[in-house]
């Protein structure tokens, strides 16, 4: 290859910090792949430090790149970029603000740090002039964050929906598919290097409420952070859940949900605010994000000009969470080659967050109840007195009881709520079988 021979500009020097799963993969195509970057980018990239926690581990990247202590290396003056790929909040949020602060620009995948402190971290960056780039941090490696930041920053973004926790969609799609138990899918998740080290962050909803937040922000141009996020995961959901959502030709996703919410205000006045959830939902099986399996990453972005997107690939796993570096990696580096930075937080919209109480809402409830006259109308006239409208009723009798199923209308997620909470108390409802919120149909 001869590209090498049109580049003139100084090396791009870089640091990684942390070698894992991801990390060893961004030390393989910066090695495999050097001459065809430095032609992308204008100039050599150049890895002059990895620190690592133990260096004796690291067989597979050049010893003489290892280091321990990750400060030092941030603050070498041989380091113009910081790619971390450690996670959590400290240290990395100490040396990524030490990093911006000396004008270096950081590529991160953290999306717990993207999803608490991407205001103090974009404020150092801006009084520096260093560039920020996170695109691994939501859905890996879709390209999903720089459209969100540049390619749409002409439009309005009205709705981002989607699936953006592998390990939660692995054990859902292998639950629904193979009836699997839980903990049986979980371990296969792990050993496919799809879950983090801490499961609980996936399937508790953690990592999907982290990247919901970074999500509403870019998409509405505003700060929302992990704890804004109505947050439900995976554990609650049994074998009759995916049976009821099977018999009505359901399945069920774990869905990260943000939404613009118009509304008026008491004084008439037309008011703007966001909706951020993240939960387990029942979806049409004809709808394209049920058909979405395994560790795949798809999200749904609505726009007012550019009407339906829909982003889908690999949302999880070391080379294409790289991959997603590396093209931050590519772009930062060319920035630094022609003098430019990349966009700044938009976050002037400083709307404010509903609580999931105030969230517009469809459930599913599946009944065991008594069979006999007066059931029925006793459960609609709860859901009456909630003004929950019913959409849809089905009742099954059976030798000495019956199933009845409840398919309701959009109303506030408290109205349902409560509802549910009555007809459980009612003397001739035996069990609630299933509770599961529906989305991708009208309401
Ligand atoms: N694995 C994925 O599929 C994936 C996808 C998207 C984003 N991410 C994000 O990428 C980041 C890294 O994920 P991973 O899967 O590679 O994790 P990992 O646990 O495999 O790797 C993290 C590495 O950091 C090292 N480390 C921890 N503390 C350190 C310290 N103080 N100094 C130096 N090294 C230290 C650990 O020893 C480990 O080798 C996380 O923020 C994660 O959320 C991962
Ligand atoms: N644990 C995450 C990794 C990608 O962020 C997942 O399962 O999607
Ligand atoms: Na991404």
């Amino acid at each position: 290859m001869n590209s090498a021979a049109s580049v003139t500009a100084k090396p791009i020097r870089v640091a990684l910090l942390g070698c894992g799963t991801v990390g060893t993969q961004i030390v393989r195509l910066l090695t495999e792949q050097a001459d065809e970057l430095a032609a992308r980018v204008g100039t050599r990239v150049e890895l002059v430090g990895i620190a690592v926690r133990r260096p004796n581990k690291h067989r597979e990247v050049p010893a003489e790149l290892l280091t321990t202590d990750a400060a030092g290396l941030v603050a070498s003056p041989d380091v113009d970029v910081v790619v971390e790929v450690i996670g959590g909040i400290e240290p990395t949020r100490t040396w990524l603000l030490a990093a911006l602060t000396a004008g270096k620009s950081v590529v991160t995948a953290n999306k717990a740090l993207l999803a608490e402190h991407a205001g103090e971290l974009f404020e150092a960056a801006d009084a520096s002039g260093a560039d920020l780039y996170f695109e691994a941090a939501v859905a890996g490696a879709i390209p999903l964050l720089r459209p969100l930041r540049e390619s749409l920053a002409g439009d309005r973004i009205t709705r981002v929906m989607g699936i953006v926790n592998g390990t939660t969609n692995f054990i859902l799609s292998a639950m629904d598919e193979t009836g699997a138990g839980y903990a049986e899918t979980l371990d296969e998740a792990s050993r496919l290097g799809y879950a983090e080290a801490d499961p609980t962050a996936d399937v508790d909803g953690f990592d999907a409420a982290s990247k919901a937040a970074i999500l509403a922000s870019l998409a509405f141009h505003t700060r929302v952070t992990a704890g804004d996020v109505y947050r439900e995961g995976i554990s609650a959901v049994t074998s009759a859940d995916f049976a009821a959502a099977r018999a009505l030709g359901r399945t069920i996703k774990l869905l990260a949900i943000c939404e613009r919410v118009f509304t008026t205000g008491e004084d008439g006045a037309p008011e703007e605010s966001v909706a951020v959830r993240v939960h387990p939902a029942m979806i049409p099986r004809s709808h394209p994000l049920a058909g979405v399996s395994g560790a795949f990453n798809a999200v749904f972005v609505e726009a007012e000009a550019a009407g339906q997107l829909m982003f889908y690939g690999q949302g999880a796993g070391g080379a294409p969470t790289a991959s997603a570096v590396l093209g931050d990696l590519v772009a930062v580096a060319r920035n630094r080659v022609v003098g430019g930075r990349g966009p700044r937080e938009s976050a002037y919209a400083d709307l404010a967050v509903r609580p999931i109480a105030q969230a517009s809402t469809r459930y599913h409830i599946s009944l065991d109840v008594a069979d006999r006259a007066g059931v029925l109308a006793a459960v609609a006239a709860e859901f009456a007195q909630h003004e929950v409208s019913i959409a849809a009723v089905r009742q099954e009798g059976r030798a000495t009881d019956a199933s009845l199923v409840i398919v309701t209308h959009s109303a506030p997620d408290a109205a349902l709520r409560s509802t549910v909470d009555k007809v459980a108390g009612l003397p001739f409802v035996h069990d609630v079988v299933s509770v599961m919120r529906v989305e991708g149909e009208d309401s």
